[in-house]
């Protein structure tokens, strides 16, 4: 879904109604697995080429923190930008631990995250994808979420990205470690929001100068 906000982009004439980007949008991220699934799935629908790069994430609501990443990361590369923030959120402790799902996995890890639902009988969980375009540091970013619906699991497959050996997805018997990529990439939170990011590159008719150096 796509909160909209006005686009800042420069037609290139007065009668042009694409709008031309100064150049591809640079996808920032920490992570490598997050963009080797962001590289599979959107394989060559929009021009794009990756940073990595630690950005400082505030505390709140996970639209804003993902927002606010954009800014910073349009500031940082002086252009347009996407980032995304991952949350997992437990329904019976409201929501937690949503966007500070990494603190938790690397302080008390599967078992710990496993634990925290001891006392509950209700492990249904879902993952929240939060995609933030800016197109480039004075405009307001544009938000698209994807979310993937299942629940909280003793860890099963391999344990390489995160917490995907214990988020079992709603009508799978797999976990996300346990499935095969391409099958994790058709129903994940990620691939959810990136459909929508996808349909925004298609309507938006925009214009990259690739030619023009970074
Ligand atoms: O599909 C996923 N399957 C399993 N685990 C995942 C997934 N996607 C993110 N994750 C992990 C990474 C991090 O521990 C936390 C999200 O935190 P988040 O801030 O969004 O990611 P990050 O700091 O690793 O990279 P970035 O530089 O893009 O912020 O959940
Ligand atoms: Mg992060």
């Amino acid at each position: 879904m796509a909160a909209g906000s006005s686009c800042p982009l420069y037609p290139a004439s007065s009668e042009m109604a694409s709008r031309v980007l100064s150049r591809p949008v640079t996808f920032v991220t920490g992570n490598a697995k997050k963009l080797e699934e962001v590289i599979a799935i959107l394989g060559n629908s929009i021009p794009f080429q990756s940073l990595k790069l630690e950005l400082p994430e505030l505390q709140g609501e996970p639209e804003e923190i993902s927002k606010e990443k954009a800014r910073l990361a349009a500031l940082e590369i002086n252009g347009p930008v996407l980032v995304e923030d991952t949350c997992l959120c437990f329904n019976a402790l409201n929501g937690l631990p949503g966007p500070y799902i990494k603190w938790f996995l690397q302080k008390i890890g599967h078992e710990g995250l496993n634990n925290l639902l001891m006392a509950y009988e209700d492990k249904s969980a879902y993952a929240l994808c939060i995609f933030s375009l800016a197109l480039g540091p004075r405009v307001e970013p544009i938000t698209f979420v994807g979310k993937t619906q299942g629940k909280i699991v003793p860890p099963r497959g391999p344990p390489d990205f995160g917490w995907d050996p214990i988020f079992q997805p709603e009508g799978y018997s797999l976990t996300y470690a346990e499935m095969p990529k391409d099958e994790k990439n058709k129903i994940s939170h990620r691939s959810k929001a990136l459909a929508s990011v996808k349909a925004h590159f298609a309507s938006a008719d925009y214009v990259f100068q690739t030619d023009k150096p970074i």
